[in-house]
């Protein structure tokens, strides 16, 4: 996986985005945070003086006093503002990037959700980057200031300003450390968070209680937290001995410049004040550059990162899909392995998935079905081969125009809790109000007597809102796959695991209906639906290993003809 981008284009691309959120907001924000803390650098300066000048002393610790607290007052407030509406368009902004990503590599691949799910995490914190930048320049102008007043005193004390590097340098050093060992943490992170839910939400309640599996979720949550929090103590500890040494080596050279002035009043008050300051500046600065780094820049890079990755996946294709299907979808020699696996899942296949039929695939568990038709849905490209749709390559085609033309339910579909017409309507965002739309394709779906009242809310969280069991949840979805008229592809990949056989059969003759000259696809590992295609595939450990009619296949006698038969047998039906 690439690497993140680096920290200084990273936080000026953070700084573009938090400008459209509210430039002249930013503005405020940022003269206001930097000019708060120079008023308390000044006031060492305004402590000299009282060896020499009392009055003018006491005036000008007046005016440094009443005008930080101005500045120190505005400047939150402004900042305040600016974080609320920063994190709106922060949020929305990584949401937005997430979801145009057109492929659902980033969903699948461990060490891409570990990337997003530190970016999620703390995507709200972003908000605040901007303060904690201002702040962070403003400790900083703090210190130049000092350690000004401190050279202009006697020189040799700017020395105290170059003993403080090291410190700085190491909180930097720590902060890459840390960073690093939160990534590496975090697929434990997510495996405790998992846990957690998995404990504490209704859906697996079930199966939990009747396993007994409480005591094993509870201690591999454990066992996954103290994973995490080993490798970052172990980061921290590391580096905790080198800070402390660095801190060390300021605190002597500050002993040091109290001694040499301790017989000139004005210098010994100005190194009191201002050297006194300088060690709490110093602190200050690394200990803000520190979280700076650790927290907000790091969630600046990957943002940085998330915006690069979005914009790699989105693929350059512009071609438009036909407006009918004259041929048909074909696969020439196509092969998939997921991104960062090393087996072929689907190897070699070639085969043509003629406009207008309905085409079953068949095969155990693992075969590679549901992801031959992720391939067709355009969500993964192939490894090698293409696949064709009347003649023209898939991979030209605009993903986003491909979708709009397919259509389908899935066996792991979404219970999208809206109203139940509008969680059908999504199948069409531009008819999802139209009630002629919304009726045709729950008849389609045959989910009539289960689909309740269209302005129904579902989803028992919602106030007036009902739960559905599985199967309506079910129908639902198959609605959903309905909405869409003329798809060019019509998937269903085990859709109907949930419904008895025959309503199977039934959905099975108004699918192709709803394809028209369109491909459908139907996963399932019913054969009395299956026998009824018009083409079935035979996926057997990633090949393709026989393909034709019903009655060919029967005929061929081959691996189908077993399967079929087993399942026939034990359904009480009887030969071909
Ligand atoms: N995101 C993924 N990353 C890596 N391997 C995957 C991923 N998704 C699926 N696989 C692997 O690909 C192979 C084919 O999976 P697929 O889901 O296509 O099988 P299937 O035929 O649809 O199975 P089933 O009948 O159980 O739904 C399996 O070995 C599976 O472990």
């Amino acid at each position: 996986m690439t690497e993140l981008p680096g920290w200084l284009p990273s936080l000026v691309r953070s700084l573009r985005l938090g400008y459209r959120a509210g430039p002249t907001l930013i503005a405020v924000a940022f003269l206001t945070t930097v000019g708060a803390a120079i008023p308390d650098a000044l006031l060492a300066l305004a402590f000299s003086l009282l060896a020499t000048n009392i009055a003018l002393a006491a005036t000008l610790l007046a005016v440094l006093a009443i005008g930080g607290w101005l500045l120190a007052t505005v400047s939150d407030r402004a900042n305040r503002r600016f974080a609320d509406r920063a994190a709106i368009v922060v949020e929305e902004h990584v949401a937005r990037l997430q979801s145009e990503i057109t492929t659902m590599e980033h969903h699948e691949r461990p060490e891409v959700m570990d990337r997003i799910s530190v970016l999620r995490d703390h995507a709200g914190a972003l908000s605040e980057l901007y303060q904690q930048l201002f702040s962070t320049l403003g400790a900083l102008a703090r210190l130049v200031i000092t350690v000004g007043l401190l050279v202009a005193a006697n020189p040799w004390f700017g020395l105290l300003g170059v003993v403080a590097v090291p410190a700085v340098l190491v909180s930097t050093w720590r902060a890459d450390a840390e960073r690093r060992a939160e990534e590496a943490g975090a697929q434990h992170d997510r495996l405790a968070k998992h846990m957690f839910e998995l404990g504490t939400t209704p859906g697996p309640a079930k199966e939990i209680r009747v396993f007994g599996v409480q005591d094993k979720i509870r201690t591999t949550r454990r066992q996954a937290w103290r994973e995490r929090h080993r490798k970052l103590s172990r980061a921290r500890w590391q580096t905790a001995w080198w800070q402390a040494g660095a801190h060390a080596l300021f605190g002597v050279a500050f002993l040091a410049a109290i001694v040499s002035a301790v017989h000139r009043p004005t210098t010994l008050l100005l190194v009191l004040a201002a050297g006194g300051r300088l060690a709490q500046y110093v602190a200050n600065t690394v200990q803000q550059t520190h979280f700076f780094r650790t927290i907000w820049l790091d969630v600046s890079r990957r943002l940085a990162w998330l915006e690069d990755y979005a914009v790699a996946q989105t693929h350059s294709a512009t071609g438009q899909p036909p407006r009918t299907l004259r041929h048909g979808i074909s696969l020439d020699t196509v092969s998939f392995r997921y991104p960062g696996t090393d087996r072929n899942v689907l190897d070699d296949i070639t085969v043509t998935l003629p406009a207008g039929t309905t085409v079953a695939i068949v095969g155990e568990n693992g075969a590679g079905k549901s992801t031959l038709v992720k391939l067709l849905c355009r969500l993964y490209q192939p490894t090698t081969g293409r696949i064709l749709v009347d003649g023209v390559d898939l991979a030209t085609i605009d993903p986003a125009r491909w979708r709009d033309r397919v259509s389908g339910a899935f066996q792991d579909f979404f219970p999208f809790e809206y109203t139940a017409g509008e969680s059908i309507g999504v199948g069409d965002l531009p008819h999802i109000d139209d009630p002629v739309a919304l009726h045709t394709a729950v008849s389609r779906a045959g989910a009539g007597d289960a689909v309740p009242e269209l302005t129904t809310q579902l989803g028992v969280t919602w106030e007036n809102g009902v739960d559905l069991s599985h199967g309506q949840w079910q129908k639902v979805a198959l609605a959903r796959g309905f909405m869409r008229p003329d798809p060019l592809l019509l998937v269903l990949d085990e859709p109907t695991s949930a419904l008895d056989a025959a309503t199977e059969d039934a959905l099975f003759d108004r699918s192709a209906d709803a394809a028209g000259r369109g491909v459908t696809v139907l996963v399932s590992h019913r054969f009395a639906t299956v026998r009824m295609a018009d083409l079935i595939l035979v996926l057997d450990g990633s090949r393709l290993v026989e393909r034709g009619s019903h009655a060919e296949l029967m005929a061929a006698g081959g691996r189908y003809a077993r399967l079929y038969r087993i399942q026939a047998r034990a359904y009480g039906r009887t030969g071909s």
